[in-house]
């Protein structure tokens, strides 16, 4: 399959790393993007063909995946737009926010969209991706955007485009709660007299196990919690603190705080023609 990467960033090289050698060759990727070390560094580590813009060559392609900023969408569109005559490729979009119906009204009424959204952890082929298609995609092109994805990951197809800002907020944007999880765990062990090491070794062994356990077990996670919170121990005095301080409720909110922002970035970004 001959695929291209409208922006070579940070979520295009993930898909990338998980994608060549496995789905197709480094040979067949192609990335476009005007900033020559993110060029540089995709054609070292994968053998991917560049361009520091879009031009005839991406007429070969199968799939053209969009994986520039939300913002950059709409000058993206418009340079594309007199190369998808021929061919008619797939344009399967990974940005947050832009709706379906907005880029095909900036390509001119172009149909064979898939909207997506990956997450980093595809960089390891760990990633999951929820993504809804458009009604002028063919069940040959759901089935290659779908391969592509699974290639990185799992993937979970949408029935209602709507869904895509709740995915962003969960999993889209999720790593970086982990993240901050994580972070947070390994200051404590530090602040109880831990090394940097020992505590991102504990913090990082405990969120992986604890993650694959809840996934192997058909048992709710709040029975798992209950399992590890003995009464009148540990757990509890860290889990009662927890609640004093509402951080259940504050992880909720900010999730729909995510969410909010994509369907702000789809309002903002697609008024107007
Ligand atoms: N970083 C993440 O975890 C995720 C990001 N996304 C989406 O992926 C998209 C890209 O995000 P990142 O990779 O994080 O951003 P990034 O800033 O790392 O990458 C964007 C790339 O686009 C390039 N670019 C700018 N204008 C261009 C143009 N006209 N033509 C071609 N390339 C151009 C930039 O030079 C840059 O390398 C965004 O729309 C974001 O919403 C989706 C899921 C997760
Ligand atoms: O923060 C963002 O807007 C992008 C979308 C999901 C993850 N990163």
């Amino acid at each position: 399959m001959r695929i291209s990467f409208i922006g070579g960033g940070n979520m295009a090289s993930a898909l990338i790393a998980g994608l060549a050698g496995k789905l197709t060759d480094g040979a067949n990727i192609h990335v476009v993007d005007p900033n020559p070390d993110a060029l540089a560094r995709l054609q070292a580590a994968f053998g991917v063909g560049v361009a520091p813009q879009i031009d005839a060559t991406l007429a070969d392609s199968e799939v053209i995946v969009l994986a520039v900023k939300p913002q950059q969408m709409r000058e993206v569109a418009a340079a594309l737009l007199p190369h998808l005559g021929r061919a008619r490729p797939l344009l399967l979009s990974i940005a947050a926010g832009i709706r379906s119906a907005d880029l095909a009204r900036w390509l001119g009424g172009y149909g064979a969209i898939v909207r997506s959204m990956p997450n980093t952890p595809a960089l390891i082929g760990r990633g999951i991706t929820g993504m809804v298609a458009s009604a002028g995609v063919s069940a040959a092109q759901k089935a290659s955007a779908d391969a592509i994805m699974k290639a990185v990951g799992a993937t979970v197809w949408l029935a209602d485009e709507a869904l895509i800002d709740p995915v962003t907020a969960v999993s889209g944007s999720g790593p970086a709660y982990v993240f901050y999880f994580i972070e947070a765990m390994q200051q404590a062990a530090v602040e109880l007299g831990l090394s940097a090491q020992q505590g991102r070794e504990l913090a990082l062994a405990t969120f992986a196990g604890a993650a694959e356990l809840a996934a192997a077990s058909n048992e709710p996670v709040e029975l798992l919690r209950a399992r590890v919170t003995s009464k009148g121990g540990t757990t509890h005095a860290a889990i009662t603190r927890m609640e004093q301080d509402a951080v259940g409720p504050a992880i909720v909110a900010a999730i729909k705080a995510a969410a909010a922002r994509g369907r702000e970035l789809g309002d903002e970004l697609g008024a107007g023609d």
